[in-house]
Parts: C-alpha cells; sequence; structure tokens
C-alpha cells in the first residue's frame, strides 16, 4: 500500500507518520513540499505519486485568525481537500480526511451524530463544512472523521498552551482563566492515528462521514485542571495553579466556539468496532511520556 500523507509535520501528521509505517509505503509531505494553499498545483503532484490512499492532514488550524482570512482558510480547507478528492477519484484511490466538530453551532444539548445539521459559527468551521462537501461531491472513495480539541505532545495545543500558563502562574502567582461552558472531548493524536491505521489494515473498509473523538466530555476548565493534575503526577510540574472558571462571555475572542462540542461516535463503533478510549485516559497516558 502507498500513502501520501500531508501536513506531516503537524501535531496529527507527526502521530500518522508513525502509525501508518506497518501499512506500506508512506510519502510524507509537509507544506514545503505540497502546498494545500495553492490548490491547482496538488493535481501534478499527486499523480506523479500515484497512491492508494491519501491521507490530509494538513489544515488551516488558527481558529481566530482565519476570522481575518477566510480565503486562505478555505484554499486549504475547503478548496485543495475538493481536488485531493477528485485526484483520488482519477487514481480510484481513498481519501482519508479530519473535520471538526467546530462544523455545529453548539446549540444541541444531547452529542451531536452525523445526521445533525451543521450551522458553523466561524470562519474556520464554515472552512472545514464546505471541505466535508467538497469531498462528498468528488464521488471518491472517502472517510472523513470529524474529531475535537486535539492534542498531543508535538505542535500547538490547548494542553501545552496550559502547561506554558500554569508554570508561569505558579511563579507569579496569578490565577488562570478558563472557561466553564463549553463542553467536548479532548482528542490524543495518537489514538487517532493508531484508529486510522486500524481502519486501514481492514479488507472491508467504511465510506463516509463518522464521529471520531475520544469517549466522556469535560469543559475547557475541567480539562485544565485535568491536565495540571496529570502533569503534576507525572513529575512535570511541582505545584498546581488555580484555574478559575468562567463563562465564555469574559473571554471575548474573534471566533465563536460551539458550547457544546460534543460528537457521538456510536456510528464509527457499529461499523468499525472500533472506539476512542475515554478522554482522561488518553490525557494522562500523554503526559506520562512527556519530557518538557
Ligand atoms: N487541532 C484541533 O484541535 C483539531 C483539529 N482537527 C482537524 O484535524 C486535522 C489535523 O489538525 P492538527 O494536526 O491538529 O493541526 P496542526 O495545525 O497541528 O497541523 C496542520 C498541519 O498542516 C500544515 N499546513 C498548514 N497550511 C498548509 C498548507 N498551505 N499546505 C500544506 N500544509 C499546511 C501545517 O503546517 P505549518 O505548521 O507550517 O502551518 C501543519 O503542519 C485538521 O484537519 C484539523 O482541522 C479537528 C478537530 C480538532
Ligand atoms: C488559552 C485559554 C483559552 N481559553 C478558552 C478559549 C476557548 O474558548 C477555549 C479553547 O481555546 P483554544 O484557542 O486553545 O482552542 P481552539 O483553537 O478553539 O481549539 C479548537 O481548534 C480547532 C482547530 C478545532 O478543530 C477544535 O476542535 C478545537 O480544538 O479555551 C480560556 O478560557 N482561557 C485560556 O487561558
Ligand atoms: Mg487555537
Amino acid at each position: 500500500m502507498k500513502i501520501l500523507l500531508t501536513g506531516a509535520a503537524g501535531q496529527l501528521g507527526r502521530e500518522l507518520k508513525r502509525s501508518l509505517a506497518c501499512l506500506g509505503e508512506v510519502v510524507a509531505c509537509d507544506r514545503s513540499q505540497l502546498d494545500l494553499s495553492k490548490p491547482e498545483t496538488l493535481r501534478d503532484a499527486v499523480r506523479a505519486i500515484a497512491p492508494d490512499v491519501i491521507v490530509n492532514a494538513a489544515a488551516y488550524t488558527a481558529v481566530d485568525k482565519a476570522e481575518a482570512e477566510p480565503e486562505m482558510a478555505g484554499a486549504i480547507n475547503a478548496e485543495a481537500p475538493g481536488i485531493l478528492a477528485e485526484e483520488a477519484k482519477r487514481l480510484d484511490a481513498l481519501l482519508i480526511h479530519y473535520s471538526t466538530d467546530y462544523v455545529f453551532d453548539g446549540s444541541k444539548s444531547a452529542p451531536y451524530t452525523e445526521d445533525d445539521t451543521t450551522a458553523p459559527l466561524s470562519a474556520y468551521g464554515r472552512s472545514k463544512r464546505d471541505g466535508e462537501l467538497a469531498i462528498a461531491a468528488a464521488g471518491a472513495r472517502h472517510l472523513i472523521f470529524r474529531t475535537s480539541w486535539v492534542y498531543g505532545l508535538h505542535g500547538a495545543n490547548f494542553m501545552k498552551t496550559m502547561l506554558r500558563l500554569g508554570r508561569r502562574s505558579c511563579e507569579t502567582g496569578d490565577e488562570l482563566r478558563v472557561v466553564g461552558d463549553q463542553t467536548g472531548a479532548p482528542t490524543w493524536t495518537r489514538h487517532l492515528a493508531d484508529a486510522t491505521a486500524l481502519i486501514l489494515a481492514r479488507k472491508d473498509i467504511p465510506n463516509g462521514l463518522y464521529h471520531l473523538a475520544a469517549a466522556g466530555a469535560t469543559s475547557w476548565h475541567g480539562y485544565a485542571e485535568a491536565i495540571f493534575a496529570a502533569a503534576r503526577a507525572a513529575g512535570l510540574m511541582e505545584k498546581l495553579p488555580v484555574v478559575r472558571r468562567i463563562a465564555s462571555a469574559d473571554y471575548p475572542l474573534p471566533a465563536p466556539r460551539p458550547a457544546n462540542s460534543q460528537l457521538d461516535c456510536s456510528r464509527f463503533q457499529r461499523d468499525c468496532g472500533l472506539a476512542l478510549p475515554d478522554w482522561h485516559t488518553g490525557l494522562i497516558d500523554c503526559l506520562a511520556d512527556a519530557r518538557f
């Protein structure tokens, strides 16, 4: 199996490179090798590689910055995935793509299913929703995994931001302020990457859109407290910072976030017999390996 991996230097891409290695030849491309902001250059590149599978881990993920550059977010998150899907169709290859809880407006009280209507609140969410639609329209074999609150040891994410701010607040004595009225499931890159590899190893690969996030749910505030407890247990911090629970209204940002980001992953479990572990288990296992 020949696998073209885009976004190989991102937090998920780095973990995928490792998890996909046993499946065959992985052609891992970072932004300098395959630039999704130039969608029309992608066709020749994909044709030259002629992969059996394209795993698209490249994305524009700066949620607030996307409000100021929606065209760039759209080129990378919507137009480029559509072209990758068209090229996959031409090669009869499978496209695996990742999308986000931010395609929803968060007004539902229960976890979102794949059949719920999307209504993104942000330019990032709109670009990711448009990417899903472009892939489905291209008619290639595809899998879109909608996931949430992704973290790992590589790259930028909320867990690493909290560790940085928490260490500083232990020195200065300032308390941290973290929103407690948005709920979701922090999902470890390693679990996502391993699930992707397990699916690719199957003979009967399913097709279409799947919610794929860690089990359970918490708020960003609950997640922050769990990060500090796990970091202290792993010997990464000596003291616990004070984390004040605040409302989203008291933490204004350019892009609104959904209040409810919970994804119902039962379709994936039913069709594939797999489920990601609980978010807290992932967090503890991730930090147990950390050396920063
Ligand atoms: N992070 C999260 O919380 C969530 C992410 N997702 C989705 O999961 C997927 C993986 O995201 P994640 O690994 O977290 O994101 P990262 O931002 O860590 O990685 C994305 C990678 O894409 C690269 N990239 C950006 N622009 C381009 C471009 N024009 N051409 C080629 N590569 C580019 C980035 O490179 P560079 O570093 O140079 O910018 C980076 O290496 C994405 O589809 C994302 O939308 C879904 C839900 C939650
Ligand atoms: C740093 C910080 C953030 N927050 C809030 C802001 C926001 O509501 C929430 C998360 O902030 P962040 O900006 O770190 O996370 P954000 O960039 O919104 O994360 C999102 O990234 C994209 C790519 C996704 O697809 C989503 O699933 C989600 O993971 O926490 C605080 O309340 N206090 C703080 O000190
Ligand atoms: Mg962010």
